[in-house]
């Protein structure tokens, strides 16, 4: 039967080239970021997102990540500027984790792997829809943010927080710092059609949330549970591209 990629031994990302040959390509991601090899472009601009709570649609756990879907048949989430031109709409926002707070980014920087690394997948209308976007260089933009689990302060009880709507930028961190570098998807079919833009500053959550995290299962209900842990790619050969800093 067709193995179905995933992230164990058997279908792990050394097997995905298998039946996706587009993961060999010469501009994968994720990658390591070595500051020393990094340049400061001053003539990158600063990105700008405005997003509509109301778009928010559905929360999934599929098997290999956590995913909140928006709705982008309009401009209604849109990412802008930056080293983008023009507005790209918000998609989907999942996560990469590990098993311990020690690993589970997928990018990697100055040696240094993050508890978890929360990717928001936008893509540019100007190619039609979603699938035309996957065949061109320009078509996806991704910003990463890293997680770093910050040591549990107090929990005071019964603290409550508004979840009527999702407005994703909540989840930016305060500086606009950012890395870019033109990449593929880190899951199959590794699509070389992204312009990563990653945020230099973390953002912060408690080690419940990472628990939270770790305690999703990859099997259905009516399955023994099976960890939803490690669903990162190791980074990928750089292979001569240029990593670009928004920042000095
Ligand atoms: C088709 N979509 C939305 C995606 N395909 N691969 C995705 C990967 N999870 S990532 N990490 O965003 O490259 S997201
Ligand atoms: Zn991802």
């Amino acid at each position: 039967a067709q193995v179905v990629w995933g992230y164990d031994s058997d279908n792990g990302p050394e097997r995905w080239h298998e039946n996706y040959p587009l993961a060999k390509g010469d501009k994968q991601s994720p990658i390591e970021i070595n500051s020393k090899d990094v340049r400061h472009d001053s003539s990158l601009s600063s990105w700008h997102a405005s997003y509509d709570p109301g778009a928010a649609k559905t929360i999934l756990n599929n098997g290999r990540t956590c995913r909140v879907v928006f709705d982008d048949t309009f401009d209604r989430s849109v990412l802008r500027g930056g080293p983008l031109t023009g507005a790209y709409r918000l998609r989907q926002l999942h996560l990469h984790w590990g098993s311990s707070d020690d690993h589970g980014s997928e990018h990697v920087i100055d040696g240094v792997k993050y508890a978890a690394e929360l990717h928001m997948v936008h893509w540019n209308p100007k190619h039609g829809n979603f699938a035309g976007a996957l065949k061109q260089p320009d078509g996806v933009a991704v910003v990463g943010i890293f997680l770093k689990v910050k040591i549990d302060n107090i929990k005071t009880k019964g603290k409550e927080a508004p979840f009527q709507h999702f407005d994703p930028s909540i989840l930016f961190p305060k500086s606009r710092d950012y890395w870019t570098y033109h990449g593929s998807f880190t899951t199959p079919p590794c699509e070389e059609c992204i312009t990563w833009i990653l945020l230099r500053e973390p953002i912060e959550v408690s080690a419940d949330q990472m628990a939270k995290l770790r305690s999703l299962s990859k099997n259905p209900e009516n399955e023994p549970v099976n960890p939803l842990v490690d669903n990162w790619r190791p980074p990928q050969p750089v292979k001569g591209r240029i990593v670009r800093a928004s920042f000095k």
